[in-house]
């Protein structure tokens, strides 16, 4: 299940991951659950745009595009008969790709995910053995600010869905050639240290701003104005991370097929998809294959 905020790249993500699993010769079924996608680089299997259209529900229920999103997902979640029919007869062969929105509040003001995958893994039911793989745009880093807000958010998506879980810094590309790998690393465990040497604050010290004047009331002007209180925030939700000691990321560059290889093999191991394979037959046509090779 590709979550995430919005923008971080899970489509494209899904669109990669679908082109590898070809390459490879291994089945996939490839799920939208996001009812405003409008163009796809390969077609939805199970598309929730065939139960209900974001368009039709803002244009009649006359809600705005996430109030919208929220209708939609209640309806989804009424109509969950539609989901099982269409993957019943998906077999333990196919990597299911759950294709998500990125409105957070799914996840957390309104627990309509949870939901969903707690119907999705149901045992006696379709019984999926779910992964949860959670983007964030790794431009994120340079900005410690949105660094800790976005590991605040995969970490509280861990909590709230309680599945195995891959935190994903995703769009590789577009960093790896200002960010030497090794200055990279230290951003794949976010960890208080990092805010020592944050760029906003070097910047904001330059410029004359006492960022570590003490703050004894965060509510007041003077500090927040110096942006002595927002520093005090991040530290704060920087130390949060630092005791739960749960997020760690994986790097995703989707042009790089031995990146795509490395994730599919986490995202593997945490639905067992190896184990859960039933020795089969080649077909005639394999066999003459892998003869000539
Ligand atoms: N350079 C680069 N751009 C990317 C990558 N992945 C996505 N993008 C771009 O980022 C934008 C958003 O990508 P999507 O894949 O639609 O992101 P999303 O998370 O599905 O977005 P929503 O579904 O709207 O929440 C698009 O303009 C993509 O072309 C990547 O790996 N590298
Ligand atoms: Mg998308």
């Amino acid at each position: 299940m590709v979550m995430g905020p919005a923008g971080a790249g899970k489509s494209t993500f899904c669109a990669s991951l679908i082109t590898h699993l070809q390459l490879n010769r291994r089945s996939c079924y490839y799920v939208n659950l996001d009812p405003a996608a409008e163009t796809f680089e390969h077609q939805p299997d199970l598309d929730i745009k065939d139960l209900i259209s974001l368009e039709d529900v803002m244009e009649e229920l006359k809600l705005g595009p996430n109030g919208g999103l929220i209708y939609c997902f209640d309806f989804l979640l009424e109509n969950l008969n539609w989901l099982e029919e269409g993957l019943n007869t998906v077999t333990e062969e196919y990597l299911i790709i759950f294709d998500m929105p990125g409105q957070i509040e799914l996840y957390t003001h309104i627990p309509l995910v949870p939901t969903l995958v707690n119907f999705l893994k149901k045992p006696g039911s379709l019984d999926i053995r779910l992964c949860a793989a959670y983007l964030l745009e790794s431009t994120f880093v340079v900005d410690r600010a949105k660094y800790f807000a976005g590991s605040l958010s995969a970490m509280s998506a861990m909590l709230m869905l309680g599945l195995p879980h891959l935190n994903i810094l995703s769009k590789m590309d577009l960093v790896k050639d200002s960010i030497r790998k090794k200055d990279f690393k230290k951003f794949l465990v976010p960890d208080a240290t990092l805010l020592e040497d944050d760029p906003a604050d070097i910047a904001a010290r330059k410029a004359g701003i006492n960022v570590d004047a003490p703050v004894d009331d965060p509510m007041n002007k003077d500090a927040m104005l110096s942006g002595a209180s927002f520093k005090r925030l991040n530290t704060a939700v920087a130390h949060l991370m630092d005791q739960f000691s749960m997020v760690n990321f994986h790097k995703l560059d989707c042009t790089d097929e031995d990146s795509l290889a490395s994730i599919l093999s986490y995202i593997d191991d945490c639905v067992q998809w190896a184990e859960a394979q039933e020795p089969r037959e080649l077909a005639d046509e394999e066999y003459e294959e892998e003869g000539d090779e």
